[in-house]
């Protein structure tokens, strides 16, 4: 069976990391779904340690891992060049489950000592640490070796306190100093552990155990068993655009990637790492992309303290929970989160405003008992779901709608007067780190703008036409007075 295994969706802790699985029917996909993608082409100058690492991995593995590959570097680090034509549908390489380094590589007596509630990427971490510490006796040095060092992995997770203002209005921020806190937690759980195996891990940092476990997160893919760093395909960098992912063979026992496209010698092989947004890029692999179609945007609407109806209000959301919050993401019914994906034309298709964030303003909107009420009514006469429809009190749909786009509004001036700001910033700092890390604030923060300028056209446009409705409906009916009277 097949199993392509991508990595992590935005709102799954990587502690806790879910399988995405395919099946066998992937391989029909890459063969139909050819297209001419320009990849990035850049020179492949392989260092000798790049040149011994497939002899020694083809050594390690007793098998041929790629013959149209090579090893070189790109402006994304170590990449993979076509070393031969290729074409759409090749197998591009093999690289067998005996030379993964897995979650179950680590050490059975350091293994029984920790608790279930440590995950598999802490885990594998674990195994890079011991592996790293071993140094050029570990069996596994010429891969070891090849990885980022410190400084090298730029997951917000690394940025300092003035690098981590840049993406303040961002909800990658928040996420940044959270994930902060469960690594520390982490770490905390599994020292005693380590603290037992003193000739690996006397001198492990904090610092040293964030470093693997980003190295982990940002390069390994994860199976229903275990998470697995596949040597040579993890130094395919990724396309948003691409059809080529890395896949399972549980029968051949081997990962493999088929090509999705054509390729000329010298051109950079990318698959895809999954469709992530840059706010998923950013933190889990410490880079974003200038345009990414996934882009979306975290908002929060919250529920004013001095609303009469406010308990009322949280009542008749929590009774009606379940369906409200499907598409919202927080368990605090009136401090919501919202995912907004881009909403294109309000006739044309794509993605609309969430239901659920609708709903929720629909909600907030309501001032009478009655209306609350009436809402409540519906909901049990339909799917239970509240305030799913628009409201019969039009005025009401469009005061609920022109709350949302005034929020939005707001949330465009603040992106506005950010990413203006984080402009200046240029004359200031030239930093290596900071220049890097300043474009990938800014690549988030316009992508996330992007999206909110796209909700404020469609509810723009909403209000406008519920209200034109109104006018013409008033019209009618003021026209259909004034034939009333005249009859009279
Ligand atoms: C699986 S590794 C790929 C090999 C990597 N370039 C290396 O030097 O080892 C993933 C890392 O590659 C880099 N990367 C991958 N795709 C990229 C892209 N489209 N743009 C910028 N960096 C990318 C990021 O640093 C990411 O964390």
């Amino acid at each position: 069976m097949l199993l392509g295994l991508g990595f992590l969706t935005k709102n799954v802790n990587w502690f806790q990391r879910p399988l995405r699985v395919f099946s066998s029917s992937s391989l029909h996909y890459f063969h139909n779904n050819l297209k001419n993608n320009s990849s990035t082409s850049s020179s492949s100058s392989s260092s000798q340690c790049d040149r011994d690492f497939l002899p020694w991995l083809r050594a390690k593995s007793g098998v041929e891992i790629s013959s149209v590959l090579s090893i070189g570097n790109s402006i994304y680090g170590r990449s993979l060049f076509a070393s031969d034509f290729i074409q759409a549908g090749d197998s591009i390489l093999k690289v067998p489950f005996s030379v993964h380094l897995t979650s179950d590589n680590i050490l059975p007596e350091i293994n029984s000592l920790l608790s279930n509630d440590v995950g598999n990427v802490s885990r594998l971490a674990i195994v890079v640490l011991i592996e790293q510490r071993k140094g050029q006796a570990s069996e596994w040095a010429p891969y070891i070796t090849s990885l980022p060092q410190t400084g090298e992995l730029h997951s917000t997770i690394f940025w300092s306190k003035e690098e981590l203002e840049m993406i303040k209005q961002s909800s990658v921020y928040e996420e940044t100093i959270s994930h902060k806190a469960q690594l520390e937690k982490e770490y905390l759980t599994l020292r005693p552990a380590l603290d037992e195996f003193p000739n690996f891990f006397k001198d492990t940092t904090f610092e040293d155990f964030v470093h693997a476990f980003i190295l982990v997160a940002s390069r390994a893919w994860g199976s229903s068993k275990a998470v697995s760093l596949v040597p040579f395909a993890d130094f395919l960098n990724h396309d948003g655009d691409s059809e080529a992912v890395l896949l399972i063979d549980e029968d051949k026992q081997i990962s493999e990637v088929i090509a999705d496209q054509d390729y000329t010698p010298g051109k950079q092989v990318l698959i895809s790492y999954g469709k992530y947004p840059n706010s998923t890029l950013i933190l889990d692999f410490g880079f974003t992309l200038s345009y990414n179609n996934c882009d979306q945007v975290q908002i929060q609407m919250i529920s004013p303290q001095h609303d009469p109806l406010r308990n009322l209000k949280l009542e008749l959301v929590h009774k009606h929970s379940a369906p409200l919050v499907t598409d919202s993401i927080s368990i605090d019914p009136f401090q919501n989160s919202f995912i907004i994906k881009e909403v294109r034309s309000s006739r044309g298709k794509g993605k609309g405003i969430p239901q659920s964030l609708r709903a929720f303003a629909r909600i907030l909107c309501t001032d009478t008992f009655e209306e609350l009420k009436d809402l409540e009514l519906e909901a049990v006469q339909t799917d239970g779901r509240l305030a799913r429809r628009p409201l019969k009190n039009i005025s009401r749909e469009i005061q609920s709608h022109q709350l949302l786009l005034s929020l939005i509004t707001h949330l465009i001036q603040d992106y506005d007067a950010s990413i203006k700001s984080l402009k200046l910033l240029r004359s200031h700092c030239t930093g290596g780190n900071f220049a890097l890390r300043r474009q990938m604030a800014l690549d988030l923060l316009s992508g996330e703008l992007r999206i909110l300028r796209s909700a404020s056209a469609w509810l723009d446009n909403y209000c406008s036409s519920l209200s034109n409705e109104t006018a013409a409906s008033h019209y009618k009916l003021s026209s259909l007075d004034c034939c009333l009277e005249a009859f009279e």
